[in-house]
């Protein structure tokens, strides 16, 4: 049906009628391109039809989500509506969480409109997939991360950029965020590994992003391409700034069969962290720093996810031409970053690129730049597989 043809009326009665139901409406639609398109065309929708006082209300009000949400988490507000599947009375709500009724109804007016929580009644209010969403541990600690620590670099972000007079703000220190705390040049990994609580809410953070996404293995059979005529020498993947190793420890899972020997290197702090556990599941673990040349020589494979996009070109080439002395002609290095299309990109994605540059002064690359930057180091880009449309995740196979 063309656009002239649509009839509104209709279409919005059918959203009203979604609307009614969001739940059994997500078991029905079943398959998840169709949900994503739904979101993504609704999201757009309601942006294209805004009035300029609508946009103004939108972005203005914006800043009130997060501390609004946190105040529901921390109150546990949202884990007593969550707790059961059945409408509250707000006098119970009270009781449970101590908030007083005044403040409490105000509250609860504003989650309802924000969608946070469903209004059944009078004074009657139920959880919703976002309520249980906000009340999950892991999922408030991404957001007791984003207030402490993003949202701070996000708000000096105006500020920063003009005071760089807009710059190419990648490898610039401090950053966004970091001239908030006061750390002059000093990297802002740094500071985090003198903030174990803030070093826990970024670990937090980075396991929500990352859960429930497809990993590089479900698009690349690792053993069909480089694991054949290996025996229990053959060094087949090296997992450089691996952390605990939950992707060395995925590949022993997928492939419990595999000869030859997987590696993990990183600092010493985690080395020593996470060394013996590792021995248990078939991985070595030793220290490695990659700012020296690698020295583990001819492994099938050199990997390294999400270590790039905290670095500017100059770092990142320091990183690729040390992990270079390791290769043979037989090699190759597996780089599990985003890689941005030059248009129509992810939500996801864009969001991503801008967080690393507020926090460290990062930057996520296009085909283009990833290209650039492996040839300044004498390395050529062999193939480029996308095995996330949502955040652009892919795997760069990259050789001499
Ligand atoms: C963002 S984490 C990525 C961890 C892991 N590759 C993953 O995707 O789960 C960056 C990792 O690089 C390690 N790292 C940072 N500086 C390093 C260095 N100079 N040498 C070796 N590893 C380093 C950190 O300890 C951390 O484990």
């Amino acid at each position: 049906m063309a656009s002239n043809d649509t009839n509104y009326e209709a279409l919005a009665d059918q959203i009203k009628s979604i609307l009614k139901d969001p739940e059994s409406a997500t078991a029905k639609i079943g398959n998840e391109a169709t949900r994503r398109r739904l979101v993504e065309g609704g999201r757009k929708l309601s942006v294209a039809l805004e009035t300029n006082r609508e946009t103004l209300r939108r972005i203005g009000y914006a800043h009130l989500q997060l501390p609004f949400a946190l105040v529901g988490v921390e109150s546990k507000l949202f884990a007593t509506l969550a707790a059961e599947p059945r409408p509250f009375k707000i006098t119970e709500i009270s009781e449970k969480t101590g908030i007083h009724l005044n403040l409490l109804k105000r509250l609860l007016r504003y989650y309802e409109v924000t969608e946070v929580i469903a209004q059944i009644d009078d004074d009657t209010y139920q959880a919703t997939n976002i309520t249980r969403a906000l009340s999950n541990d892991d999922h408030a600690n991404s957001l007791r991360w984003t207030r402490r620590i993003t949202a701070h670099g996000a708000l000096n972000l105006p500020d920063w950029l003009e005071k760089i007079e807009y710059k190419d703000p990648v490898g610039i220190l401090p950053t966004a965020w970091s001239s908030t705390l006061n750390i002059a040049d000093k990297h802002p990994y740094a500071w985090l590994a003198n903030n174990p609580w803030a070093l826990e809410l970024a670990q937090a953070h980075m396991r929500v992003q990352r859960e429930g996404r497809p990993l590089f293995f479900d698009a690349l059979n690792f053993e069909e391409r480089f694991a054949q005529n290996t025996d229990s020498e053959t060094i087949l993947f090296v997992d450089i700034g691996g952390s605990t190793g939950p992707q060395s420890r995925e590949l022993r899972k997928r492939f419990p069969n595999l000869k030859g020997r997987v590696l993990l290197q990183d600092r010493p702090e985690v080395v020593a962290q996470a060394k013996e556990e590792l021995k248990t599941v078939g991985i070595e673990a030793e220290v490695h720093d990659i700012f020296t040349p690698q020295t583990v020589k001819g492994a099938r494979t050199y990997y390294l996810r999400n270590i790039f996009h905290a670095w500017g070109d100059p770092t990142c080439k320091q990183i690729l031409v040390n992990a270079k002395a390791g290769l043979t002609e037989d090699s190759v290095l597996l780089i599990d970053e985003i890689v941005l299309p030059e248009r129509d990109a992810t939500a996801q994605g864009a969001q991503h690129d801008v967080e690393v540059m507020i926090c460290v002064g990062g930057i996520e690359r296009t085909r283009d730049q990833w290209e650039k930057l492996l040839n300044s180091a004498g390395l050529q880009l062999r193939e480029v597989i996308n095995y996330d449309t949502d955040f652009e995740d892919s795997v760069v196979i990259a050789g001499l």
